[in-house]
C-alpha cells in the first residue's frame, strides 16, 4: 500500500510499521493511524514513473539480456553499449597498427592520470587527487600504509567490523607489518563504539567502507572524519559501493584517503582498473609501500634511487592493464553526462518501490528504511535465503546471497526501470508465498556469486 502524501525522504508509515513488526518476529498490524488515502501501487504507476523518468534514455546505453531483471549491478555492472568498439579500437588500432607509438600518441602513459580526472567529479574530488590503477586491495594497502607512516607513534588500525573480508584482510597484513601495529574493529554505525575505539588515542587510521556491502547502511562521510579527525586519526574510506550509486563529496567531508573498485556501478567490467584518491594536504608527505616507476617523479631518467611523483601519481606502482582501461574510458565518458542527484533520487524511488512491494513477503529488512542512512541496495534477511536467491534467478530476477542469511538486491538507476522493480519484488513475494524455493534444485553449494 502506498502513501500519496509523504514527507520526502520516509517510507509510508504503515510499511516502516510492517518492517518493524517483522524484524521483531511478530505478525505485521494493519495500520489503522494513517489519516492519508493508501491504494496499493500497480504495474501502470510504475510505467507512467519510467514515461517521467529523466534517466530512462540511459538504458539504451546497456547491453540487457532479454528476459532479465538485473539487480546485481553492485557486484558486477552491465556491459555499456560503446564498450566493445573502444576495447577493440585500443586493441586494434592503438596496439595493432601503431604499437609502441601510442604510449605517447594515445595517451597510454597517462591513463591512470586522465581516467583519474573523469572519475573525480563522481567521488567530489579535484581532477589531481585521484589516479586509477591496480585493484581495491592493492591500493587499500597502499593508502593504509601511507596514513600509517603519516602518523608516527600511532600504530592502530580502526578497521569497520562487519567491512568487505579484503578489507580486513589487508588492514591485518598491513598490521603484521608494523611493530607492535594492530588492528582494531569497530562497529562504526554505533557512534559511541567508534568513539570508544578512538578513545585511546593511539588510532593512526579508521577504515570503512561508505556503503556497507551486505546491509546497505550508508554512512555520514562528514562527521565520522570529524571524529575520526578529533581524535587525531586519519580515514580511509571504501567507496566500492557508493561510487557512481550517489553523489560523494570526499573534499567537502575533509576524506584524507579513498579506494574504489570500477566494475559495479561505474561498469568497467570484470576486474577493471580501480582507483585511489589521496587528498590534497597529503600530497607531498604521503609515502606508499609499493614504489614502482610509474610513480617516479622522472620515469625516464632510468635512476637508481626512488624520488616520488608529485601529487596522487606517487601512489602509483607499475604497468597497467590499458585494454582494461579502454573499457572504463568507455563507460566514464557515459558517466560525465549523468546527473549524480538524478542518480540518487531515482535511486531512492527503486528501493522504495522494491520495499514497499516486497513487505507483502514477509522477509526482515536489514537495510535502513530512512533514506539518509540507505544505499542503492536493499538487504533481507531469510535463513533460507539462499534457495530463495537460486529460485529468483531461475525466474530471471538476478540479485545475489551474502551468508549466512542475507537475499542481497542491488539498484544501478541508469539501466533499470521501475516495471523492472515491480516484476522482481512481485516475483520474490510469489517465490516465497508459493515455497517454490524448497526445489532442492536450488539447495545451496559452492560457487562464485
Ligand atoms: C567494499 C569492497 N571492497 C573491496 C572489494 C574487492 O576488492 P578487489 O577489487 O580488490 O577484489 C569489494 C568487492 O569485491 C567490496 O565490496
Ligand atoms: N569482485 C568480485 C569478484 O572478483 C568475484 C566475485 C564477486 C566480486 C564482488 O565484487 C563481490 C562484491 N564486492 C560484493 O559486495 O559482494
Amino acid at each position: 500500500m502506498v502513501e500519496r502524501e509523504r514527507p520526502a525522504g520516509r517510507l509510508p508509515r504503515a510499511l516502516a510499521a510492517a518492517h518493524r513488526d517483522l524484524s521483531r518476529g511478530r505478525t505485521p498490524r494493519r495500520v489503522k493511524e494513517s489519516t492519508t488515502v493508501t491504494t496499493p501501487i500497480t504495474r501502470d504507476d510504475c510505467a507512467a514513473r519510467d514515461a517521467a523518468d529523466p534517466l530512462a534514455p540511459f538504458r539504451d546505453e546497456f547491453v540487457l539480456p532479454d528476459g532479465v531483471v538485473y539487480l546485481d549491478g553492485n557486484s558486477l555492472g552491465a556491459l555499456p553499449r560503446a564498450t566493445p568498439a573502444r576495447v577493440a579500437e585500443l586493441v586494434e588500432r592503438e596496439w595493432g597498427q601503431r604499437l609502441i607509438a601510442s604510449w605517447n600518441e594515445a595517451g597510454w602513459w597517462d591513463k591512470p592520470r586522465t581516467l583519474g580526472a573523469l572519475l573525480a567529479p563522481l567521488v567530489g574530488a579535484g581532477a589531481d587527487e585521484v589516479v586509477v590503477g591496480d585493484g581495491t586491495s592493492a591500493n587499500l594497502f597502499k593508502t593504509l600504509v601511507a596514513a600509517l607512516r603519516l602518523n608516527p607513534g600511532r600504530r592502530v588500525v580502526v578497521a569497520e567490523a562487519g567491512n568487505f573480508p579484503t578489507d580486513l584482510y589487508i588492514a591485518q597484513g598491513v598490521a603484521e607489518l608494523f611493530d607492535g601495529a594492530s588492528v582494531r574493529r569497530a562497529d562504526v554505525d554505533d557512534a559511541a563504539a567508534l568513539a570508544a575505539a578512538l578513545e585511546p588515542g593511539d588510532a593512526a587510521v579508521v577504515l570503512l567502507s561508505h556503503v556497507d556491502y551486505r546491509t546497505g547502511v550508508l554512512r555520514d562521510m562528514a562527521a565520522v572524519t570529524e571524529l575520526a579527525h578529533a581524535h587525531g586519526a586519519l580515514v580511509v574510506w571504501d567507496l566500492c559501493h557508493s561510487v557512481g550509486a550517489l553523489p560523494v563529496e570526499l573534499s567537502r567531508a575533509g576524506a584524507d584517503f579513498a579506494v574504489g573498485c570500477t566494475y559495479k556501478y561505474l561498469n568497467a567490467g570484470p576486474g577493471a582498473p580501480a582507483f585511489t584518491y589521496v587528498a590534497r594536504r597529503h600530497h607531498e608527505r604521503a609515502r606508499q609501500p609499493l614504489s614502482g616507476w610509474h610513480g617516479h617523479a622522472r620515469p625516464f631518467d632510468f635512476a637508481g634511487e626512488y624520488e616520488p611523483a608529485a601529487g596522487a601519481s606517487r601512489f602509483l606502482s607499475g604497468s597497467q592493464p590499458l585494454v582494461a582501461a579502454a573499457a572504463l574510458e568507455a563507460s566514464l565518458e557515459l558517466w560525465q553526462r549523468v546527473d549524480l542527484d538524478q542518480v540518487r533520487a531515482k535511486s531512492l524511488a527503486l528501493t522504495d518501490l522494491f520495499l514497499e512491494v516486497t513487505a507483502a513477503a514477509g522477509l526482515e529488512c536489514v537495510t535502513p528504511l530512512e533514506h539518509a542512512r540507505r544505499g542503492s541496495q536493499v538487504a533481507l534477511r531469510h535463513a533460507d535465503g539462499y534457495a530463495m536467491v537460486q529460485a529468483l534467478i531461475a525466474r530471471g530476477v538476478v540479485g545475489d546471497f551474502r551468508a549466512p542469511d542475507i537475499l542481497r538486491f542491488g539498484f544501478a538507476p541508469l539501466y533499470l526501470r521501475h516495471v523492472d522493480v515491480y516484476d522482481a519484488a512481485t516475483a520474490l513475494v510469489e517465490v516465497v508465498a508459493s515455497e517454490e524455493w524448497r526445489d532442492p534444485r536450488f539447495a545451496r553449494r559452492a560457487q562464485v556469486t
